[in-house]
């Protein structure tokens, strides 16, 4: 049935790996002792710097770019006081001083907790798959140690001869789902690197004019590019992106790009984005051997799967926790149908960030548009994105706010580039209060003032729900949650409560107020 087959698509969410799983002890990959899973100060301690020495970079291959022909990946093995879940400054984490000096100037002062962890692993070569939850600070967790080794930025004191000013060929590949999340990756690229040198990244989303970007790749020469699977594919195929130089292929929101509908392009990016480690040298001996980078808020089992079989010994980064992949094992069959409360497993919790509020409220289909109105109003939400299912009936969401004096915009796949990106700024800007949108927007997007996601259409099931939730409640900020469903649908809820771990609240809007009942109270506070 319909429901039996929503619930095995949510049981990926639960698949995901399980706390503690397999040693912590890495010795393996260069940490010394026991990585406790609680967030641990370093500030008292003495961090050697990470990945920086000049033995393992530079001199030895991979960073002296595509000039050698069998460039091998060194993984630094040397061992260091403990891994900095928590730094309390970029320059604990190995990273060039000039990178930490523009990153002050942007006023990015103290890495996330998943930056601390991420950052130390990936200048040590390694493949990863970085996971923790929305608005986390995921994007510069990959794109510094990608700077700190390729353009201007870069880590000078540990290369050979010459490296990494763009002369090389493409040096690094972002692959993003959507154009607006490509396209806000170009611009996190941009700011860090400063207008002078933001040529050196170029945008390859579709819909863009295909010829500009072409004379952009013969003509300025990028050494990063980021963009959208269909058009990296379709430029790759043709000859006219060369990626065989390629020492960063980063995929992000990757269960998404290895979902169904990006299978065939995602299959030529992978085949042909530098070489893949340990392949064996003689069909690509041209080629130098790549970095695999995979990130999500949510990541299923088969994600670790893909991360297997296309990097080399992946690490699993999560904020306070590095895990080896082979340490993770399927899941195990979950009994749903039980009615025992679930145990939410902690990484479902771990892809929403905690300071978020869960409501639910129930409405016929005619009035949800109301409540979703009365709900603004009640929490003078600012800025609001509200989610559907079904493009069609945006529209008339839109029109029937703005009827009540409410300022509001559709944003889907169908409009063009220009009207896409128009709105977006209308809404980032404050001009547009509430953003209809669809599944498009549930991933990545970052703007970091909205304080309200509302679900018209219930998501599909909890991971859906985690990335549209994700939009709001950015980097510790506050932010509400409200699905609006009918009675019927509200199993639904209940179980993405149970599967998620934590407590979606009935509420009731009336006189400008939005109220918890008393016996939901009691009810989520058992959760
Ligand atoms: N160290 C930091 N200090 C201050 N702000 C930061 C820092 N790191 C990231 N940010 C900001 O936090 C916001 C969220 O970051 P980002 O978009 O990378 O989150 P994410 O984990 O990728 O989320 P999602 O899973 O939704 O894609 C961005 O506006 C970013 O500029």
């Amino acid at each position: 049935s319909s429901r039996t087959a929503w619930l095995h698509s949510t049981v990926h969410c639960k698949s995901q790996v399980e706390p503690h799983q397999g040693s912590l002890t890495l010795s393996r990959i260069g940490f010394k002792r026991e990585i406790k899973a609680e967030g641990k100060r370093n500030s008292d301690k003495v961090v050697k710097p990470l990945g920086l020495s000049s033995e393992s970079r530079g001199s030895k291959g991979k960073f002296n770019g595509v000039k050698e022909k069998k460039a091998v990946r060194v993984r630094q093995k040397e061992q260091i006081e403990s891994a900095p879940f928590a730094a309390n400054s970029f320059s604990e984490l190995g990273l060039p001083d000039v990178l930490i000096k523009r990153l002050e100037k942007e006023g990015f002062n103290v890495p996330t907790d998943v930056q601390s962890a991420a950052i130390p692993t990936i200048l040590k070569n390694h493949d990863v798959i970085i996971q923790s939850y929305t608005g986390s600070g995921k994007t510069l967790a990959y794109l510094l140690p990608i700077l700190s080794a390729i353009g201007p930025l870069r880590n000078r004191v540990s290369e050979g001869n010459d490296s990494g000013g763009g002369k090389a060929g493409i040096e690094a590949v972002v692959v993003a789902p959507s154009r607006e999340l490509a396209m806000q990756i170009v611009r996190e690229f941009e700011k860090i690197l400063g207008t002078e040198n933001k040529k050196m990244v170029q945008q390859l989303v579709g819909g863009a004019n295909r010829t500009r970007q072409e004379e952009g790749l013969k003509k300025v020469k990028p050494a990063i590019v980021v963009g959208t699977p269909g058009r990296i594919s379709e430029l790759s195929a043709a000859g006219i992106l060369r990626t065989h130089g390629c020492r960063f292929l980063v995929l992000d929101e990757v269960d998404e790009l290895l979902s169904f509908n990006f299978r065939e392009d995602m299959h030529r990016i992978l085949d042909h984005v530098g070489r893949r480690s340990g392949a064996g040298a003689d069909p690509n001996a041209k080629r130098v051997e790549r970095q695999l980078i995979m990130v999500s808020a949510t990541v299923p089992f088969s994600v670790v799967r893909a991360a297997r079989s296309w990097g080399s010994e992946p690490i699993l980064v999560q904020a306070k926790k590095i895990v080896p992949l082979e340490t993770i094992s399927p899941p195990k069959p979950v009994n749903l149908s039980s009615s025992s409360p679930a145990t939410p497993s902690q990484q479902s919790v771990e892809s929403l960030p905690p300071a978020l509020k869960h409501y639910y409220s129930i409405a016929r289909l005619q009035h949800k548009v109301d409540t979703l109105r009365r709900c603004i109003h009640a929490l003078d939400a600012k800025y609001v994105i509200v989610f559907m299912n079904n493009t069609r009936q945006l529209k008339d969401v839109v029109f029937k706010l703005e009827a009540r004096g409410m300022k509001a915009a559709e944003l889907h796949g169908d409009l063009g580039k220009l009207g896409r990106s128009t709105t977006l700024k209308k809404f980032k800007n404050g001009e547009v209060r509430v953003l209809v949108t669809n599944e498009l927007s549930a991933r990545g997007l970052d703007v970091p003032e909205c304080d309200l996601v509302v679900n018209i259409d219930l998501p599909t099931d909890s991971t859906h729900y985690a990335h549209r939730a994700g939009r709001t409640g950015r980097l510790g900020r506050k932010g509400t949650v409200l699905t609006i469903c009918e009675e019927p649908e509200l199993f639904v809820v209940k179980k993405m409560q149970k599967q998620l771990g934590i407590p979606i609240t009935c509420c009731e809007i009336t006189e400008g107020k939005l109220l918890v009942t008393e016996e939901e109270k009691t009810l989520s506070s058992s959760i």
